[in-house]
């Protein structure tokens, strides 16, 4: 039986900042997704993102890094003009958030158009999102992650699968409806357990085929229709490397734009060290073994994805900083050391 892991990690304590400002800005938002006429206006005054069949257009900032290029909404209109598009077309944007001073962002993908002509008249460069996260700052990251993952629903919902009739959108894109059937649409995320595993001193990492070479990651799964967090955390354990969970405690929470839309739930978990012989189930991973503390530690001081020198033997990786799996392995890591 499962049985909460206590002492291992502190409760994390989170600390919003104080004020009506917040507030404020939730309910002009919430006020934008109900009312087509005042997300028209908030379209006309607020800021576009771009993307090219769901790549954001990214343009070069200080110290080699990059960040999203944000354009004015008549900019837009202006450029699908000159691209021989209707500048109509900004309408089929979508909302994903407003800044503290009070701009609304909206996202919007013109993968019907020339991809270098845009580009070109731009000044930036649309990159693929899963390389983009090794080019932007951390918090530009869900931005980017957000828009994607909204403009992809869209673009798999356009019917509805009661009456096969074509859904529309409203202006903020918070949901499609049907006319024929009088369905409602909303976004939606697939729930996704994520767990670093431990015997105590060590923990469980693995790949996909799939994964970039040599990148580990914890292990995740699915859940069930039906499944409680737990449930589905034990039985992937059990399904993807053959072992028994003993404790779990639930580490925090991400979105994540793949496959579709995922909402990731993080949890830290223990196995018996007498009974960790792992057993990797072929179909779901290529490879799944133990990382002694120090290795998992040399990975973090490693930066990027590291060659190995004259051809010796790979080095192992972990996912990129802000993904919720190395947060997952940091916090094992801290851990592991605390009061050593
Ligand atoms: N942010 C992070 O740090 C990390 C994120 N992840 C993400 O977690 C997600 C799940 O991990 P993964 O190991 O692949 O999951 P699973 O172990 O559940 O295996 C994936 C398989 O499950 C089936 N499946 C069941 N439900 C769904 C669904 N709703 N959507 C898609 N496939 C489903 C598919 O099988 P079939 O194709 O046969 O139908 C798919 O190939 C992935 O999208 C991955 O990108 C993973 C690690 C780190
Ligand atoms: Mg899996």
């Amino acid at each position: 039986m499962l049985r909460w892991l206590r002492c291992l990690h502190r409760p994390r304590l989170v600390i919003w900042r104080s004020g009506s400002s917040y507030v404020a800005r939730m309910r002009y938002l919430v006020k934008l997704k109900g009312d087509d006429e005042a997300c028209s206006a908030a379209l006309r005054a607020g800021r576009l993102f771009l993307y090219h069949k769901l790549r954001p257009l990214l343009m070069r900032a200080e110290g080699g890094r990059h960040r999203p290029l944000d354009m004015k909404t008549t900019d837009v209109e202006a450029l699908l003009e000159k691209l021989g598009q209707q500048k109509e077309r900004v309408r089929e944007s979508v909302l994903v958030g407003c800044t503290e001073t009070w701009v609304p962002q909206f996202c919007l993908d013109v993968g019907t158009l020339e991809k270098c002509a845009v580009e070109r008249l731009c000044g930036g460069e649309f990159v693929d999102l899963r390389k983009a996260f090794f080019l932007l700052r951390g918090h530009d990251v869900p931005h980017m992650a957000r828009g994607r993952a909204l403009l992809h629903w869209h673009q798999t919902h356009g019917f509805c699968s009661a009456s096969g009739e074509p859904t529309v959108k409203n202006q903020a894109g918070s949901q499609r409806v049907c006319q024929g059937s009088g369905h409602t649409y909303y976004p939606q995320m697939a729930p996704v357990l994520i767990v670093l595993v431990s015997d105590g001193s060590r923990c469980l990492l693995g790949r996909q085929a799939a994964f970039p070479r040599d990148m580990y990651s914890a292990l995740a799964g699915f859940c069930d229709m039906g499944e409680t967090m737990e449930e589905t955390l034990r039985r992937e354990v059990a399904e993807e490397v053959g072992l028994e969970v003993e404790t779990f405690q639930f580490a925090s929470t991400q979105h994540w734009p793949y496959p579709q839309s995922s909402f990731m739930l993080a949890c830290h978990a223990t196995v018996n060290p007498q009974r960790c012989q792992v057993s990797v189930d072929k179909v779901e991973l290529e490879d799944a073994r133990w990382f002694t503390l120090e290795e998992i530690q040399e990975a973090l001081r490693r930066a990027s994805a590291p060659q190995a020198p004259g051809g010796g033997p790979p080095v192992f990786w972990l996912p990129p900083s802000f993904t919720i799996a190395h947060q997952l392995v940091q916090e094992w890591v801290r851990q592991q050391t605390a009061g050593v």
